[in-house]
């Protein structure tokens, strides 16, 4: 599918932005952005003797350093200062300082880009890259993960949640040969479900509250399924099984995961991985994480490295079978891991063919792209005020390397492809429905 050009910005909705005063994106600049930086700050000061311990002085004043950073720029969110030039000698700088360049242009003389003036998916990102370069610029503590403890705290307070799926999953592999067809479509269906609603737990969203899985995550899902908006579970079961038929020696069936958030949300997205291997749905799933520490809870190389040694060691058997199989697969190369710094710049993914052509010819050749979580699909949509009832395919702006599905729960103020009166039916009962975290799509784009 060659990648066909975007439409120019004039022609779309305008950005979530902070300047429209009220909004969810409003909420987010002026509220929780500041309270996740001063929980940031606080990371730090309790680390102090771990720093000094490890490094000395040295450690110390570097975490002095970092915090000073940390709190220039919560100063600098809260009164509005302008976006500035990153000044950092990272790998992606350059994109980053060009991405400014290319908001002043389209400010057009209106003033600064600035945190409440600029758009809100901009402004966010850049605050998660000026977290980074807080740390990245302060060695010898440069590689910690401020958000690391976060993610941490929710893979062990999930614990209950995660030994749950593992057994599930573990009993439903012993008879998997013995299901038949129409069985094994549920069973796939209930692990997309769990895969889409761990999506809920998420801590840039819960701005750092404990947002672990505590009930059993296989227990409400029928309860659930009125708060699927837009279900094409169906569409992706045709896909992959249509794929499975055609499929040659030569040509391998690839599913890829662009993931959201460590804990409980990767375990169940290493579940349906598992079982697309294990239905002989697929026979490769390639993983997309993050390169940076991002939106507080997403996933790096680390957190997916961590996470399936966690599994390995823990003294539950079927949490311990799931880390030793996965870590088989990673092995033996069914499963792979990678991260692209395109994840983690400020681009809607319209731009991806532009700007990542090596990203966007290697998704081009899956056969499926698992888009996870909310932050994904305001990049897959543009983060626009788009009406609802808009065709997904329509918002995607021409973003299409392959056929591609969202799991995401709603967490931010845009959504499209819904059915007329759908949205307001919802409104008006629930006038939150699109920033409480209850709702969700399984949203499918064939890619034609
Ligand atoms: O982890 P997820 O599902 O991408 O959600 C992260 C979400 O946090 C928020 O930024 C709220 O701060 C959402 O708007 C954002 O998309
Ligand atoms: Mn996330």
């Amino acid at each position: 599918m060659a990648a066909g050009t975007a439409l120019p910005v004039t022609a779309l909705p305008v950005p979530l932005s902070g300047r429209f005063k009220g909004s969810f994106a409003y909420f987010t600049i002026k509220d929780r952005l500041p309270q996740i930086l001063t929980r940031t700050i606080d990371t730090l000061h309790r680390h102090k003797n771990e720093f000094f311990e490890e490094h000395g002085e040295k450690g110390v004043e570097a975490e002095k350093r970092a915090i000073s950073f940390l709190s220039k720029l919560r100063n600098e969110l809260q009164t509005d200062k302008p976006v500035t030039p990153l000044e950092d000698e990272l790998p992606d700088t350059t994109l980053w300082n060009q991405y400014l360049d290319y908001q002043r242009n389209l400010s057009n003389g209106n003033g600064e880009p600035s945190w409440f003036q600029s758009p809100w998916l901009y402004v966010e990102c850049y605050m998660y890259r000026r977290i980074h370069a807080a740390l990245a610029q302060n060695p010898p503590i440069d590689n910690f993960d401020v958000f690391k403890e976060g993610k941490a705290q929710n893979f062990f307070e999930s614990q209950g949640a995660i030994i749950a799926l593992c057994t599930y999953f573990q009993e439903l592999l012993k008879n998997i040969k013995d299901l038949d067809e129409k069985q094994l479509q549920e069973e796939f269906f209930k692990l997309l479900q769990v895969s889409l609603w761990g999506n809920k737990c998420d801590l840039s969203f819960s701005a750092g509250e404990d947002s672990s899985q505590k009930s059993s995550p296989l227990q409400c899902l029928e309860d659930m399924v009125p708060f699927i908006l837009v279900n094409d579970m169906e569409k992706l079961w045709l896909l992959l099984k249509n794929a499975k038929n055609r499929k040659t020696d030569e040509c391998k069936v690839r599913v890829d995961i662009i993931l959201d958030n460590a804990g409980f949300e990767l375990v169940s997205d290493f579940v349906v991985a598992d079982f697309l291997l294990s239905s002989k749905l697929a026979d490769e799933v390639h993983f997309r994480g993050k390169s940076i520490p991002w939106y507080v809870s997403d996933t790096t190389k680390n957190d997916f490295n961590w996470t399936i040694k966690q599994l390995q060691a823990a003294n539950h058997m079927w949490m311990s079978r799931c880390g030793i199989n996965w870590e088989g697969n990673l092995k033996k190369g069914v499963w792979v891991y990678h991260d692209h710094m395109f994840w983690t710049l400020p681009h809607d993914f319209s731009s991806m063919a532009e700007v990542a052509p090596d990203l966007y010819a290697d998704l081009q050749k899956s056969n499926l792209l698992l888009f996870k979580g909310d932050l994904n699909y305001r990049k897959l949509t543009g983060d626009r005020k788009w009406e609802h009832t808009v065709p997904f395919h329509q918002a995607l702006n021409k973003f299409h390397p392959a056929p591609l599905c969202s799991l995401r729960t709603l967490k931010s103020d845009t959504q499209v492809g819904l059915k007329p009166g759908q949205a307001e039916q919802i409104q008006a009962s629930e006038p939150e429905w699109m920033i409480s975290g209850k709702y969700g799509v399984v949203q499918f784009d064939p890619a034609l």
